[in-house]
């Protein structure tokens, strides 16, 4: 039942906006939590600005991530293993350091955005990792996608240096991340979310808290998990429609208006039908969270046979070389089966 925070003082630092609902989940271990999700206006946020925040990893989403944060007030200091791509938000007044390290020692809380496990796990604990310059007082809050296990290592380095931990994923694009639009899938240590809360409402319309480190990353590949494979099947039904003599131009308008109906067909179908595929999500990111989904379906014996085959077609696009263009490009996949069942 939603309820408004003035009936439930419990969780009225959670309401920040429209609705704030706490709500029971039962893990498949029988483990219960209470979830919170709370929508919010990036207007009404705001921010401490004696607060230090520092951000790693300035790629397609970090980029305006950092740039809302700074455009709020923020004192924001940046790193990314390419330094160039630092300099738009240098030129906004953002301050740099030559390692996450240096950033972490250097601010009160520091997000992570960063392309993979590997990645995430190099720039929190590895040489010169965030860890490093992490302690009591401080935050880290991860918003990489990553699976359960890779968040639980990366928390348990921070952890050990007495600092707190954040896992906060998130739902959305490169659009939305430039509109501070963006759906935080959090979870870990409650203080932390309650510090950061006003940050996360600079980037994104609503947040989610989950619980335990682990439950933000396994709700954002299930997430994911769903979208690729939607994906494909859009891809099978465009490529379908040209095949059987229509427009597939009036399949997108079609389905615009009914009840599968999601912002990602109209936006990226007219571009798919010209071949285009500017990227937004990268496709070698999808087939990462394809794989790590089909993991985590693996490590609860579910199968999941629907996004089995659609990861199948996420290898073979980027095994033609269509990793860094966007997801939507993995209707090149089924092309090029086409093509090669009509050589047969
Ligand atoms: N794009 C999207 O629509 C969305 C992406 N995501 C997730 O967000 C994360 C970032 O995605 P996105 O911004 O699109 O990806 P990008 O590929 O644009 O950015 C990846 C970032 O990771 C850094 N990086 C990669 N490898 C290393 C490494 N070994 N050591 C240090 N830094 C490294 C890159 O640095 P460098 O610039 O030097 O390469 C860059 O800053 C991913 O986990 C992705 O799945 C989540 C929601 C939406
Ligand atoms: O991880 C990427 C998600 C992209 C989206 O939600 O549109």
């Amino acid at each position: 039942m939603a309820m408004s925070a003035s009936f439930c003082p419990q969780i009225s630092h959670y309401f920040r906006g429209r609705i704030a609902y706490p709500f029971s989940i039962s893990s498949p271990n029988s483990v219960s939590f209470r979830a919170f999700s709370s929508q919010i206006s990036n207007a009404s946020a705001q921010v401490n600005e004696a607060t230090r925040v520092g951000f790693l990893g300035i790629g397609i989403m970090g980029s305006p991530m950092a740039q809302n944060l700074i455009k709020a007030g923020c004192d924001l200091t940046v790193w990314n293993r390419t330094k160039s791509k630092c300099d738009p938000l240098i030129s906004l007044g953002a301050k740099y350091k030559s390692s996450p390290e240096e950033v972490a020692a250097s601010c009160d809380i520091t997000f992570a955005m960063l392309a993979d496990p590997q990645s995430a796990v190099d720039v929190a604990c590895g040489k010169h990792g965030a860890a490093n310059g992490l302690g009591p007082g401080k935050g880290y809050v991860d918003v990489s996608t990553v699976d359960g296990a890779t968040s639980k290592l990366i928390s348990g380095h921070v952890k050990s240096t007495g600092a707190l931990f954040l896992e906060a994923p998130v739902s959305g694009s490169k659009k939305p991340a430039e509109d501070g639009q963006l759906i935080f899938l959090t979870a870990g240590d409650k203080d932390l979310y309650e510090t950061v809360y006003p940050f996360l409402d600079v980037m994104g319309k609503s947040r989610f808290y989950l619980g335990d480190v682990g439950n933000g990353a396994a709700m954002k590949l299930v997430v994911n998990m769903i979208m690729g494979s939607m994906m494909a099947s859009f891809s099978e039904g465009l490529l379908l429609t040209e095949k059987a003599g229509l427009d597939p131009k009036v399949l997108v308008e079609v389905v615009s208006q009914g009840a599968i109906s999601a912002p990602m067909y109209s936006t990226k179908g007219p571009s798919m039908i010209q071949s285009l595929y500017p990227t937004a999500f990268p496709l070698k990111h999808q087939q990462k969270d394809m794989r790590l989904a089909l993991g985590l379906a693996e490590s609860v014996s579910q199968s999941t046979p629907v996004a089995a085959a659609a990861n199948e077609l996420y290898k073979v696009a980027k095994s033609h070389g269509l990793g860094d263009q966007d997801f939507s490009a993995v209707i090149e996949a089924l092309k090029a089966k086409l093509q090669n069942s009509s050589n047969e």
